[in-house]
């Protein structure tokens, strides 16, 4: 076997790397396992990229020498961290799965099968830690272009480097201000955020946004050790986690900048202060809080949407997974066997309708049920709207619109639009306190009725946003058999649910959802281009919003179609 081009990354990090650089840039000790946490959140992606040796590219003809070296690896059981930079932005561009290799098998026997190495050798030969440390400076403050040198050294293949970087241990040629008043801990930055930002500062983006809020419980883990498995096992800890917070209304208690210590927090919300510790310990190693020595205080995002009376608040559907999924979910296993949804179960009662139950018969858990989906659709709503361009339509009805927060978005960004949203009574009835404030002249119209079986209020635009995906086939007949004789040429439709890609596997969300077993089904995009064209709908247009709820637009079909 005869490696002609070794592609070594251009930037390496490890662990080492990390507490090298808390001692040069922040001048504060890191220790190691805060420096694998930091890793994964610098990756957002499965442990095993940092734990093998360095990555490296490697062409679909020179794979092999992944296997080889990772074999060498193995054997001398070299333990490092590493990320290459580069590759991790062919990764996400290229959609495929990230090669790694042994860059320190190539410094021993693996060398012998290079002949030619492409890049900085200095990352493959040894772990460049104050070439790195140099490399983050200057993300942070680019040098011009013209100090990029071609450098030719003896008995290293030609590299790309930056030659007035010096490599000695004692010169800090990384700009001087890093140590003065610019230090990163100065401007409050943190090690991790510097990290963080000077990646993205090259445009790099974490592969899996979503692991890297979660920090939780990080070591030094050999290649193969399964952690997206043991992520997935301690999932439930954590929402259980927020939940019981969110409940207990600790991130209430936190607003304002304000900081306590755990014993504080367990008199007001009246619980003992070893449990409450440990709560409050859980939510700072989610990243929920953070805590200090003067105590625990909230998170940028828990003050945006833990608290309870945020405009962006999660709170209520927070509280909803909480008091009502929670148990679909605890019965899954008989769901699953028995092809039936359980929620009754964890309520003592039995229920055919879903939406009936789901309005709950108590006002109290009504009042929840509401604002759970206040919460939603606060998020929601003005990706919604934005979606298509509505302009050409003079009316809509939104059909089991709830609160109204859809249509005082599409109130207000169409102000020409009157509005109507349509649901059952006893959800008309409570609407008042989901109201924008100020908005006495309100444009939007509530009117009480059960569209399955009632006539639908007249429109030239209907919406029905998080209806569809809860319905039988047979309700799904009904409605919009209902909707498409009451729809003129030129009406529309707009449908507003998760999307799930053409496997039905993503997003995650969506699918999960769907276990809960309700009669209804999530759809792919083709499967509600289909439903629509069902019943009448032509020209069907999906917009993908990247927010929680995608968007499908339908025209009535004219009779000459
Ligand atoms: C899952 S919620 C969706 C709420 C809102 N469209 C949104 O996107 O946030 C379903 C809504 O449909 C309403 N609904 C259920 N059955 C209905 C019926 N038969 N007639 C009218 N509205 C109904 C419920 O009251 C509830 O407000």
């Amino acid at each position: 076997m005869h490696i002609k081009h070794f592609r070594t990354p251009d930037i390496v990090i490890g662990a080492d790397t990390i507490v090298t650089l808390g001692k040069h840039i922040l001048e504060k000790p890191v220790d190691k396992q805060d420096a694998y946490k930091m890793l994964s959140r610098l990756s957002g992606k499965e442990h095993s990229v940092f734990t093998g040796v360095a990555i490296v590219h490697c062409s679909s003809k020179e794979t092999h020498l992944e296997t080889e070296v990772t074999d060498f690896y193995e054997e001398t059981k070299v333990k490092f961290a590493e990320l290459s930079e580069e590759l991790l932005w062919e990764y996400i561009h290229s959609g495929e799965p990230m090669d790694k290799a042994g860059g320190y098998g190539i410094q021993a026997l693996g060398g012998m099968l290079v002949e030619y190495v492409h890049g900085d050798f200095l990352n493959v030969v040894g772990f460049p830690l104050n070439h790195f440390c140099k490399k983050l400076a200057e993300l942070y403050y680019p040098p011009p272009k013209h100090t990029i040198h071609h450098v030719k050294h003896d008995s290293i293949p030609s590299v790309e480097t930056f030659e007035n970087l010096s490599d000695g241990e004692s010169d800090s040629s990384y700009p001087r201000h890093h140590k003065s008043a610019n230090t990163l801990e100065n401007k409050g930055i943190s090690l991790p955020e510097a990290i963080y930002t000077s990646v993205n500062s090259c445009n790099i983006k974490p592969v899996y946004p979503a692991a890297v809020e979660n920090l939780g419980g990080m070591m030094e883990y050999p290649a193969t050790f399964p952690s997206k498995i043991i992520e997935l096992m301690d999932g439930f800890k954590a929402s259980k986690a927020l939940f019981v917070a969110s409940k207990l209304k600790v991130f209430d208690l936190l607003k304002d900048k304000c900081v306590l210590k755990a014993a504080d927090v367990a008199n007001k919300i009246e619980a003992s202060v070893c449990g409450t510790e440990r709560l409050l310990d859980a939510c700072a190693s989610l990243g929920l809080l953070e805590k200090t020595h003067q105590g625990y205080s909230n998170t940028e995002s828990a003050n945006m949407y833990l608290v309870s009376d945020t405009e962006y608040s999660l709170h209520g559907y927070i509280i909803h997974c909480n008091d009502r999924l929670w148990h679909h979910f605890t019965h899954l296993e008989t769901a699953v066997k028995e092809g039936t949804m359980q929620g009754h179960r964890g309520f003592g009662k039995t229920t055919e309708d879903l939406f009936q139950d789901s309005c709950y018969h108590s006002g109290e858990a009504k009042q929840c049920f509401m604002t759970a989906m206040y919460s939603i659709s606060k998020l929601t709503a003005k990706d919604v709207a934005r979606a298509f361009d509505l302009s050409q339509f003079k009316s809509a009805c939104d059909l089991g619109g709830c609160t109204g927060t859809l249509a005082h978005e599409l109130a207000h960004k169409y102000p020409n639009l009157s509005i109507t949203v349509f649901d059952l009574p006893d959800v008309i009835a409570n609407v008042s306190c989901f109201q924008p404030p100020g908005e006495h002249t309100t444009p939007v119209k509530f009117t009480a009725g059960d569209f399955f079986k009632d006539n639908l209020p007249e429109a030239d635009l209907y919406i029905l946003s998080l209806i569809l995906h809860d319905c039988s086939d047979e309700k799904i007949h009904i409605l919009l058999s209902k909707i498409s004789a009451i729809c003129k040429p030129g009406s529309a439709l707009l449908v507003a649910e998760i999307v799930l890609d053409e496997e039905k596997t993503h997003p995650h969300r969506a699918v999960l959802q769907s276990l809960s077993m309700t009669e209804g089904n999530q759809r792919s995009g083709s499967e509600y281009k289909q439903l629509l064209e069902k019943y009448g709908f032509t020209n069907v247009q999906i917009k993908i919003t990247g927010n929680i709820l995608d968007v499908i637009l339908g025209f009535k079909r004219t009779s000459a179609h």
